[in-house]
């Protein structure tokens, strides 16, 4: 299984320009996380400080027990053979070909003889859907069959920790799907613990086991999917959804007045064409294509996040134990029927209203036992 990674009250800046303050989450070991943003907020820094490549000024970032923040060259080394790192452009040798690239890191970090290089190589392109592929040169192949050659590099190594720096980004709807398919794979394959950084919301509302999001130089919230695609912050739910009205603007940020203004506007029924697309809600979450093991990821997810369930919100409280099957209520001991919830529904200005408000009642839907064992 992959390694935990928990980083705690991380703070980077550049100079003066703070990029975000007091970052704290845990990837859960196994399990996929995805990481939204608007643009600039600092994904790309973050997953930069996670593998050593920036070293943030406070804060911690702990992987198999150390600190690759204040670690040493040498211990940072190790650290780096547990991850796999796919960069946003593939980040591919332009002059070597596929198989090349592929095998680079191989070649720089074992003593593989190039009969084993040539079994992985040929494994980890299979994996990704390359094979044949091997010696075009990363110019004579598509956006997305770099992309994918990225992913088998990044895979060679049989990492612990992989992670995915906007993966979408340059890639049609389709490729993106397929591509985010390929996630949900190979964590099945691997039971590796996975990092998406997007702001992709299909790839956030469909792959993630966990969701966070980085805002005004702050991580608005990090935790199971449920909690943010069933939040009413605002600026959440106008990232969603897509819209203009909210407080992200094109540089980032709005002020106030402005914002009353968007919502006075929207409030006299003028709306913005995106609202016609409802992103509501928690939709169902990708599984791994047929054949494929179960992912290990999901059980362990769940029992998880039932361990935590009372400190959820209460939307998405109930949309987790609407997800449970027989089975699951009859192993957390939920014994009374689930309660009928009025449907979530959206402002104009993208605020939930009517969620459930009452998480005692739902609480009382469900009586606790000693958690880990099976019945
Ligand atoms: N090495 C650096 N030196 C100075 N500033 C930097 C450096 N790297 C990133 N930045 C700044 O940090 C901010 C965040 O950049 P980053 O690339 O992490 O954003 P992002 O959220 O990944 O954006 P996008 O979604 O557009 O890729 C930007 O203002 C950028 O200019």
């Amino acid at each position: 299984m992959g390694v935990e990674v928990k980083v705690e009250g991380l703070t980077k800046s550049f100079g003066r320009q703070t990029i975000w303050r007091d970052v704290t989450l845990t990837l859960p070991a196994g399990e996929v996380s995805v990481l939204l943003g608007p643009s600039g907020t600092g994904k790309s820094v973050f997953l930069k400080s996670i593998i050593g490549l920036l070293r943030p000024e406070r804060g911690t970032c702990v992987i198999n027990g150390t600190d690759v923040c204040s670690c040493s060259e040498r211990e940072l080394y190790e650290i780096r053979k547990l991850l796999g790192v796919l960069f946003q452009d593939g980040a591919l040798f332009g002059s070597m070909d596929i198989y090349d690239n592929v095998a680079f890191p191989l070649r720089e970090h074992t003593r593989k003889s190039e009969s084993e290089i040539r079994r992985i190589v040929g494994e980890k392109m299979e994996l990704v859907g390359l094979t044949g592929a091997e010696h075009k040169l990363p110019g004579e192949i598509s956006g997305g069959m770099r992309k994918r050659a990225g992913l088998a590099r990044a895979l060679v190594l049989d990492p612990e920790i992989i992670l995915c720096d906007e993966p979408d980004s340059g890639l049609d709807p389709v490729r993106t799907a397929y591509l985010s398919q390929l996630l949900i794979d190979l964590n099945a394959q691997l039971d590796a613990t996975i990092l998406i950084v997007t702001h992709n919301i299909n790839v956030a509302r469909t792959v993630p086991d966990n969701l966070g999001m980085l805002f005004r130089r702050e991580l608005v919230m990090f935790g199971p999917r449920e909690v943010l695609l069933t939040s009413d912050e605002p600026v959440v739910a106008q990232f969603l959804g897509g819209r203009r009205v909210g407080p992200i603007g094109m540089s980032e940020e709005k002020d106030q007045a402005t914002m009353d203004r968007e919502r006075a506007h929207a409030e006299a029924g003028h709306m913005d064409a995106e609202l016609a697309e409802d992103v509501r809600g928690v939709p169902p979450q990708l599984e791994p294509t047929a054949g494929l093991p179960e992912r290990m990821a999901v059980r362990r997810r769940k029992d998880r996040v039932m361990r935590m369930l009372s400190s959820l919100p209460a939307g998405a409280r109930q949309s987790v134990l609407a997800s449970l099957t027989d089975a699951d209520r009859h192993r957390y001991g939920l014994t009374a029927p689930l309660p009928q919830r009025p449907a979530p529904v959206t402002s104009v200005h993208g605020s939930l209203h009517e969620v459930a408000r009452t998480p005692r009642d739902l609480g009382a839907a469900f009586t606790r036992r000693p958690w880990g064992g099976r019945r």
